[in-house]
């Protein structure tokens, strides 16, 4: 398949080696610099577009391939108070709009994992539940979109949860609620650290935690690339349930 890699980055170099690997073409590269040769690149040129680039610029990014009729592939974190505005946009297009937080498989086992020790600790409220992600320094956004899907699978499994908290104050972009009531996400920023998420349960006699440890940006690269290649010739809004509910 031919990609449009739109976001050229860290993340999309990455995608570009493995989408290679695959046999696949890169039909075009566009970062910050080159935005506005994304409209002179021929409807035809591409089967579909992987989208890695910042949370400002999705949005707009995403709305112009829509509108091209190129199916999307996005990987951007930090934009999502727009999604229900791109969901109608796919759906009015009769396009293809494909998110995740998280493309590893590995952390979308974890995602499971978390889903099912947080119902399985509902009985438990001696046990405060907290989260921890940490990142690399150049990172954009905090919290991160994998920890605020973790947090939203803990409050599946815990409903006396009202919501979560950033713990720097100030940083707060979830519900401001006393953060007893609330999972409470540490945000650390540190040398090249691709991604590290930590969800714990402390009781005053224990702590049961899971952690996922990215090694690389390998298998959020991958991911990425299987998405686009289940992605031709679909019509619709996805996410990684859909696609390994597909292969399992
Ligand atoms: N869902 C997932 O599995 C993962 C998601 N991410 C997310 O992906 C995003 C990108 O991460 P990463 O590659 O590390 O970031 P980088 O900062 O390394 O790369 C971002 C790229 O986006 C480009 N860019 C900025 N503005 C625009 C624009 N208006 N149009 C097109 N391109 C633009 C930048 O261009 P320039 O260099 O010219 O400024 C740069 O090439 C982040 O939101 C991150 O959180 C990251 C890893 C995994
Ligand atoms: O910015 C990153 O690097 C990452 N961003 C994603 C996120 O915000 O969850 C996924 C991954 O952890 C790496």
């Amino acid at each position: 398949m031919n990609i449009l890699l739109l976001g050229y980055g860290k993340m999309g170099k990455a995608i570009e080696q493995i989408a290679l690997e695959r046999g696949h073409q890169i039909a075009a590269r566009v970062d910050a610099h080159n935005r506005a040769d994304l409209e002179t690149i021929p409807a035809d040129a591409v089967d579909v577009v992987i989208e890695f680039s910042a949370p400002e610029s999705a949005v707009d990014n995403i709305k112009s391939c829509l509108q091209r009729g190129w199916p999307v592939v996005c990987g951007t974190t930090g934009w999502l108070s727009h999604r229900t505005e791109i969901e109608q946009l796919c759906q009015e297009k009769e396009g293809a709009f494909f998110y995740a937080s998280n493309y590893s498989i590995g952390v979308n086992l974890f995602f499971r994992l978390n889903k099912t020790l947080a119902r399985f600790m509902r009985n438990y409220p001696s046990y405060h539940v907290s989260m921890t992600e940490i990142h690399h320094t150049e990172k954009k956004d905090a919290p991160s979109g994998t920890a605020i899907t973790l947090a939203e699978g803990v409050l599946e499994g815990l409903p006396n949860k009202q919501g979560w908290v950033t713990k720097e104050a100030g940083d707060d972009k979830g519900s401001r609620i006393n953060s007893t009531d609330a999972v409470e996400i540490e945000s650390l920023r540190e040398g090249t650290v691709p991604g590290t998420h930590t969800v714990r349960y402390d009781s005053e006699v224990d702590r049961i935690e899971i952690t996922h440890i990215a090694h690389s940006r390998q298998g959020f690269a991958l991911g990425a690339v299987i998405a686009a290649e289940w992605l031709i010739g679909r019509q619709g809004v996805f996410g990684m349930d859909d696609l390994l509910g597909s292969i399992e």
